[in-house]
């Protein structure tokens, strides 16, 4: 049986009987930060903050073409400024979990400037569990060289994650904040999933955006750990743009993308090689693409659509990296690795790749990180890898001692 819906469910709101969006006059972004509360939408990038908050119609399908046609209607009618939502990691054929968009009763905007808010405090979890163990990750890595080598495959992309027991409910709201003034430079979001959970996270990479015919894409992949230490911390910078692995492991993550997004643009500029760019735990290999668009129908969702998976989260060849992907990983990703965005009425809109992320729930939460597989793949370090990428979430929770 397939479980593809071949249409897109639209549902308007009860609760919103006008069905009219309310924009509000700009805020301040710490403002906005302080504003959000679960079920709300928040994006927040170096340039900008939204809040969305309530729901006059929302939109879900498995099929994210159909997604994108759907949502381009709902917009079209005016019924609200924008749709902002997640797409899932899994958009084949088959896939069981839909994208999900809504469109806000009420949007708010706030542009540059300080968010920073007093530290918030989180519980400490009463139990942590890792899936699969870290002896079985390493195990799923040596697994994932094996059939790299055995099928002729160039990299997949493989993750872990992190379960989290409290015993008391968790408050998203606070995740949010922390992780908004921790990462002022890139892409702080939440969403509320079609299930009961929200999705927090703050990622560095941009999977599409688009801004009248100009689009930008920066893949990122190829990482190194941060250290306290300026000359240790240099070290590991330098050691990672000079690494053979983590070039190649970011050429396939490059590459596809100016593929998927050569048929959409008259131009395209592509820099000779990636630059190194960090977070505050990490390291990374970035390249930074530009396009101009041949057709303005084509929004920033149905584009981010066309992009992804990437091999920066999936791998290459897609389809081969997605069923490795799901032979190795021992649970569904759901939205980790998936995209979190918006787009306008215009077809505008920013859509970053959902990692550096935890789904949270009442009272547990399950954190995501992974890391990508190629032949030069080492074990240890890449088990490593991914212990440094959950530091964007327990940094956040104040636990960075945690594992
Ligand atoms: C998959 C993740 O990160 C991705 C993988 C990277 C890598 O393998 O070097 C780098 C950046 C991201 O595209 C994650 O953080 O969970």
């Amino acid at each position: 049986m397939s479980h593809r819906q071949h249409f897109a469910a639209i549902a308007p709101q009860a609760c919103d009987a006008e069905g009219v969006t309310t924009r509000i006059a700009p805020a301040s972004p710490a403002g906005l930060a302080a504003q959000y509360e679960r079920g709300d939408f928040f994006f927040a990038t170096a340039r900008r903050v939204l809040l969305a908050q309530g729901a006059v119609e929302s939109v879900t399908s498995t099929d994210p073409e159909i997604l994108a046609d759907t949502v381009t209607g709902a917009l079209a009618s005016g019924a609200a400024p924008l749709a902002v939502g997640v797409l899932p990691f899994d958009t084949s054929p088959g896939t069981v979990t839909p994208g999900h968009l809504v469109l806000p009763r009420a949007v708010l905007h706030a542009g540059q400037g300080d968010r920073s808010l007093p530290r918030e405090v989180l519980p400490r979890p009463v139990s942590v569990t890792a899936v699969p163990s870290p002896e079985r990750h390493m195990a799923a890595v040596r697994d994932a060289v094996d059939a790299l080598r055995a099928r002729g495959m160039r990299k997949v992309v493989l993750a872990r994650a992190l379960d989290l027991d409290f015993d008391e409910p968790i408050r998203p709201e606070r995740i949010v904040r922390n992780l908004a003034s921790d990462n002022p430079r890139h892409y702080t979001y939440a969403a509320a999933l079609p299930s009961t959970r929200t999705l927090v996270g703050a990622t560095p990479e941009l999977l599409l955006s688009r801004e009248g015919s100009h689009v930008v894409s920066h893949p990122h992949a190829g990482s190194m750990p941060r250290f306290a230490d300026p000359v240790a911390d240099k070290a590991s910078g330098d050691a990672l743009l000079a690494s053979k692995k983590d070039q190649i492991e970011h050429a396939a993550a490059a590459e596809a993308v100016v593929e998927r997004l050569r048929p959409f643009c008259r131009k395209l500029t592509v820099p000779d090689g990636p630059e190194l760019v960090s977070t505050p735990t990490i390291w990374h290999l970035r390249t930074t693409i530009t396009g101009e668009l041949i057709d303005f129908d084509i929004t920033a969702l149905h584009l981010a659509a066309a992009l992804h998976p990437t091999p920066a989260i999936c791998g290459t060849p897609t389809d081969a990296a997605r069923a490795l992907v799901t032979e190795l990983e021992p649970y569904d990703r759901a939205y980790y690795a998936g995209a979190v965005g918006w787009v306008d009425a215009d077809g505008d809109g920013e859509w970053a790749v959902a990692i550096r992320c935890a789904e949270v729930a009442e009272s547990s939460m399950r954190l995501y990180a992974g890391g990508g597989i190629v032949e030069a793949s080492d074990p240890r370090l890449e088990l490593d890898e991914t212990t440094t990428k959950f530091q964007t979430l327990l940094r956040a929770m104040g636990l960075p001692d945690l594992i």
